[in-house]
């Protein structure tokens, strides 16, 4: 069955639909009473692990603040289960035994993300049938360096030493665990897309961890090697893809990401978007970037701030509509709501 609301793959395809398309990355979450209800009755790994309750918990902000897109409900680190390597929630990600020497990264398994996070192929079916083609799904997973930080440093960092310790003093080592993921993370990308997502979200969430020089050695070619080997699958009787790659950085590192051939380029709250697309070039198609911080401000700023943001992205070829980062935990799902309806609404002409 075709999909009814196809505004966010066309805009992803670089065409400018009647209405910009919006999503909110984090749009299923805890500021939603709906999600904390469940949640009451399941940790959030069973909630991932559990495809009937992924798919609910998935639909609830298609439903509530009418969506062009959802995004599948789970986490860029469920795949580490492919590695043999336990993550606890308690809200935040932490590793019971981080991976440290040389010894650890031998040991690590590089298994079947189809079969090892299988409960994920199957939290896209699941979601794919809730939705029933009312709008796409986005599925997802880490870069490779985010994901190999959280795997060095057991958990969140302010400074990254460990992850930096190991790509400074043993580089080639470095190299290969990034070159081991980028290829792990494309093989479970692309089980997502064989099991049915209609457009794929790389999140480098902690790509401004490293100075431009470093990212651009050490950090852009694994991610670029991943966005490859993703645009490279099509899927059986089906379209290609479209990839989003959206880096958490800062303006200096913008250029390099957009070297990768994603289809779009997400774009984080720490610079204006005009400003970005002349980074990116006005050729591409952006992602963003309203600061999610701006949704706990009153309804009059949110809807100026959405109507500046869209009158910057004139300048690019597409635009997809989005917060610069997750939305937070503490945000009115009312003002969420005001802000899809003011990106439905528009620019009046002339404006
Ligand atoms: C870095 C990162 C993680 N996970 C993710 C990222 C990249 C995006 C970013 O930069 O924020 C991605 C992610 N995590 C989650 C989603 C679900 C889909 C969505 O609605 O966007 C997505 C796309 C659910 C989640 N992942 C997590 C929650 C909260 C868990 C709960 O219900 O208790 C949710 C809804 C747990 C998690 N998982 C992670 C963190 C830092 C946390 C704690 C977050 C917090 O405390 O707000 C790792």
């Amino acid at each position: 069955m075709p999909i009814h609301n196809t505004s966010f793959l066309d805009a992803c395809r670089g065409q400018r639909p009647a209405r910009t398309p919006v999503w909110l990355m984090r749009q299923a979450g805890r500021y939603l009473p709906e999600y904390r209800a469940i949640r009451k009755k399941v940790s959030f790994l069973e909630l991932c692990r559990t495809p009937e309750l992924a798919a609910e918990v998935t639909v609830q902000p298609v439903d509530r603040l009418g969506v062009d897109a959802a995004i599948l409900f789970s986490d860029i680190l469920v795949v580490f289960d492919a590695m043999g390597v336990a993550v606890e929630f308690n809200p935040g990600p932490q590793l019971p035994s981080p991976v440290r020497t040389n010894a650890d990264i031998e040991a690590l398994r590089w298994g079947d993300p189809g079969e090892d996070v299988g409960y994920v192929m199957n939290a896209v079916r699941a979601c794919k049938s809730a939705l029933a083609d009312r709008v796409p799904l986005i599925g997802f997973c880490g870069a490779p360096f985010t994901t190999v930080s959280y795997l060095i440093e057991g958990g969140g960092s302010r400074d990254f030493l460990e992850v930096k310790k190991l790509m400074f003093c043993e580089p080639v080592m470095f190299g290969q665990l990034m070159a081991n993921m980028s290829e792990l993370l494309a093989r479970y990308l692309i089980g997502q897309i064989d099991a049915g997502v209609d457009a794929v979200q790389i999140f480098d969430s902690w790509a401004g961890a490293v100075g431009p020089r470093d990212y651009e050695t050490h950090v852009l070619p694994h991610t670029i090697a991943l966005v490859e080997a993703v645009r490279a699958h099509t899927p059986a009787g089906r379209d290609p893809v479209p990839v989003i790659l959206f880096a958490r950085g800062n303006a200096n590192t913008l250029a390099l990401t957009a070297r990768a051939p994603a289809d779009v380029i997400g774009i984080d709250w720490s610079i204006e978007l005009d400003a970005a697309i002349e980074v990116v070039g006005h050729d591409r198609v952006v992602q963003g970037n309203l600061d999610p911080g701006v949704l706990l401000g009153p309804p009059e700023l949110i809807q100026s701030r959405v109507r500046a943001t869209l009158a910057d992205a004139r300048a690019a070829k597409a635009h997809v509509f989005n917060l610069g980062h997750g939305i937070s935990r503490f945000t009115d799902p009312e003002h969420a709501k005001l802000m899809v309806d003011t990106v439905h609404a528009g620019l009046s002409e002339g404006a």
